[in-house]
């Protein structure tokens, strides 16, 4: 049996826990993802440690967004660590994508376009005005031309930025709660069977699996429920 496209966000506050985690969940899930929590506290070392012994993929989520020499320079230290995917924020411009690009030639370059946790007001107030979809779509444009091979997006705008860059490029979907779960500090959010079938690549997943009391059951649930809709 393959093992399900999510990745499951290790937002854990030690090291313990995230090797707990990653542990339990590798047997159905493709991909684990450290982010700045954990990262900040450990640094490089975390990544072999949630590897493992298992070859899951590592995401590494530092969300690097700074002029373009210096997020060369940050992005060529991660390299050697070899994750599979780092992001970079969309929104730090083409130069500063294809930077990111050019220093990690063997990490796939995900750029993030509009947080999920940003709802319409809250882009609104920082000037974004319009449809939260028009202004994904226009920072995925950018990112693709500047060389990401992919992008963060929510699931709400997945389907309308896979007409945009084509099947080529992997799309990755934050913000994604199974039915009834509580949303959190996520604003843009769908179901994972609604992310899939519009078309993500990989779904980042993070509380509503590692806070259930048995996290290897609930990404084994998830992972049930993605290879219903793919079998149709
Ligand atoms: O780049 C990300 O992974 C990311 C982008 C985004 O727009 N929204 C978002 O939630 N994320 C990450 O996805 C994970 C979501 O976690 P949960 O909300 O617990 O499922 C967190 O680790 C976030 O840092």
């Amino acid at each position: 049996m393959t093992s399900a496209p999510i990745a499951v966000a290790l937002d854990a506050p030690d090291l313990e826990t995230a090797a707990r985690w990653a542990a339990l969940v590798t047997p159905h899930v493709s991909t684990v993802k450290v982010g700045l929590e954990l990262y900040l506290r450990y640094g490089p070392d975390v990544i072999a440690s949630v590897r493992g012994a298992t070859g899951v993929q590592v995401f590494l989520d530092l969300k690097l967004h700074d002029i373009p020499n210096t997020v060369s320079g940050a992005a060529r230290a991660v390299a050697r660590l070899k994750p599979a995917i780092l992001t970079v924020h969309a929104a730090g411009g083409r130069t500063m994508i294809q930077a990111a690009v050019d220093a990690a030639p063997h990490t796939r370059i995900a750029a993030v376009t509009a947080l999920t946790s940003l709802s319409e007001a809250d882009l609104e107030r920082i000037g974004v005005r319009g449809p939260a979809g028009d202004a994904v779509r226009r920072l995925a444009v950018e990112a693709v031309g500047a060389g990401a091979q992919a992008l963060v997006c929510s699931p709400r705008e997945v389907a309308a930025v896979r007409a945009e860059v084509g099947p080529e490029i992997m799309l990755i979907t934050p913000g994604v709660r199974p039915p009834g779960a509580a949303a959190q500090d996520q604003a843009r959010v769908a179901t994972p069977e609604r992310a899939v079938a519009d078309g993500a690549d990989l779904l980042v997943i993070g509380r509503p699996i590692t806070g259930a009391a048995d996290p290897g059951a609930a990404a084994a649930a998830i992972a049930a429920t993605l290879r219903r809709v793919v079998s149709g």
